[in-house]
């Protein structure tokens, strides 16, 4: 991926399998985000490809591609404000699921009661404070019916009692057998839930593999915990 002269993903090779919950770390501006938005749809790679369950996706849309069962999260929360918390979960339910009426309905409530927001149903999205905003993203996406859900630094501006509410909410999006590829700063957050880490710099993965290995390895303490092992 190239934005003009600048190479942000570099002859980069990703791949993240149905059982699978990867970390992704990597000091700023190494194209985390970047990578989520190729995978996304958001960006397409000035070269090479996005697979999906064996189809080459690289021509469809971001709409598309959550149709399919890729669905994503932003950095900044995006509720649609001036709608209640069902309302929000209810546009995943319809415009990523692609059911209607009483099917997507009953849906979006399955998921908020999934994710213990039942009772925040009726509550106007512009009231929620941050980490309800981050719930509120999470149980959207999942009311789409993803295989695979991306989320790009889901625990940024929380406490960690908060982020461990997530933690456990990411957990519950496990047990519904979605893949997670979770970018994150808060590294001890991603190793609760992360069953492989990768670490990424100047567009290249320079490590994949055990969570614990990967911060170990010697070219990711220089390159990203500043020559201090974790
Ligand atoms: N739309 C864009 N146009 C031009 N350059 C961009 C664009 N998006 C990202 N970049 C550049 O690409 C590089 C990688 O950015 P990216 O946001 O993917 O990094 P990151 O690893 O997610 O960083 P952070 O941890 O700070 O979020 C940066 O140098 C950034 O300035």
């Amino acid at each position: 991926m190239r934005f003009g002269a600048l190479k942000v993903l570099d002859q980069l090779d990703f791949s993240v399998g149905s059982d699978e919950a990867v970390g992704i770390v990597g000091p700023n501006g190494a194209g985390k985000t970047t990578l989520l938005n190729v995978l996304a749809g958001a960006f397409a790679p000035s070269q090479g490809a996005v697979w999906f369950q064996g189809v080459d996706v690289s021509a469809r849309s971001a709409a598309d591609r959550c149709r399919a069962g890729i669905a994503r999260t932003h950095q900044v929360p995006r509720p649609f404000l001036g709608m209640t918390v069902f309302e929000n979960v209810l546009t995943g339910a319809t415009h990523g699921a692609g059911l209607h009426a009483r099917d997507a309905g009953d849906r979006a409530m399955e998921c908020l009661r999934l994710c213990g927001m039942e009772a925040l149903a009726n509550r106007r999205a512009e009231t929620l404070g941050l980490l309800g905003r981050k719930r509120l993203e999470l149980v959207r996406a999942l009311a789409t019916g993803p295989e695979v859900l991306l989320l790009d630094e889901i625990g940024g501006g929380l406490t960690d009692a908060e982020a461990s509410e997530l933690v456990d909410l990411v957990r519950t999006l496990r047990s519904q057998r979605i893949a997670i590829v979770w970018i994150e700063h808060m590294v001890h957050v991603l190793l609760q839930v992360a069953t492989r880490l990768v670490c990424m710099d100047g567009g290249r993965i320079i490590a994949s593999g055990d969570p614990q290995a990967v911060l170990n390895d010697a070219t990711v303490v220089e390159a990203y915990l500043g020559g201090v092992a974790a």
